[in-house]
């Protein structure tokens, strides 16, 4: 019998991985001149490759989005994730604004679709490290992942130590690695991540950096990442400077 980790709630069953989409297509996201009001003129004054254009995002690839600290990289995921409306122009998600779809519907595809990585981590202080990934491993009711693989992913990133202790004691780094692990114990097609290796040392980062994209080639996924810098941890599809 699988002896279920301490961390673990005892909702949901932990045996099976299940595949989720509803819909079998791959959510296209698309943006249509979208410029943020608070940048605007700072934006128009100079060139970019992301604001006041067409771009479409072409599903499964790895996209990597440049940028120096203060010029919008927060500003576009939250966009992105459709926390933050204060733009002109569109993100169109499968051809129709994010602004088009019903509450219920945006919950459903941030449940499927598109996971995301926060900048400022948003790991709930109140729950454990394990219990913060717990929450999104059961959020569908029938979990994407077993509580094995969590485990295994812990045990990769260095954390199963800190499993059982409260978030509001965590160090960012830690923080970090339990958000890492949170957004990919759920399904998607798209993961957007603000800068997610900014607290962890190199070696935690080529582990991070390597279990991303095993998660993302498992689920045929494509991930928008942002950071102030070029790398090579990842064998991005398209670069851009935003
Ligand atoms: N809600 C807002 N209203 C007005 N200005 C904002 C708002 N949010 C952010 N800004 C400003 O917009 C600019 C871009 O902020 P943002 O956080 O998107 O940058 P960033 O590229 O992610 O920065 P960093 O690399 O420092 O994380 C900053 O000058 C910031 O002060």
């Amino acid at each position: 019998m699988a002896v279920r980790p301490p961390w673990t709630f005892s909702f949901g069953k932990s045996s099976i991985l299940s595949h989720h989409f509803k819909n079998t297509s791959y959510m296209q996201i698309q943006l249509d001149n979208l410029v943020p009001v608070p940048l605007r003129d700072k934006i128009l004054q100079r060139s970019s490759d992301i604001w006041n254009r067409q771009i479409t995002f072409t599903p499964g690839s790895f996209i990597k989005i440049k940028a120096p600290s203060g010029t919008g990289k927060t500003t576009l995921v939250h966009y992105l994730y459709h926390i933050r409306t204060d733009y002109t122009g569109q993100v169109l998600v499968n051809g129709q604004p994010w602004g088009s779809y019903d509450k219920a519907a945006i919950a459903a595809m941030r449940q499927e679709q598109v996971s995301v990585i926060f900048q400022d981590l948003r790991v709930f202080e109140q729950l454990s490290a394990g219990e913060n990934i717990e929450l999104k491993r059961v959020m569908n009711g029938q979990p994407y992942c077993t509580a094995e693989k969590v485990t295994a992913m812990a045990a990769k990133l260095n954390i199963t130590h800190i499993l059982n202790q409260s978030g509001r004691t965590l160090s960012y780094g830690e923080r970090q690695r339990v958000a890492i692990i949170r957004a990919l114990v759920q399904p998607f097609q798209w993961l957007v991540m603000d800068e997610p290796f900014s607290h962890l040392d190199e070696e935690n980062t080529q582990r991070a950096a390597q279990l991303i994209a095993e998660e993302c080639k498992a689920r045929k996924a494509g991930f928008i990442l942002t950071d102030l810098d070029n790398d090579s941890r990842f064998a991005y599809d398209i670069h851009y400077n935003l």
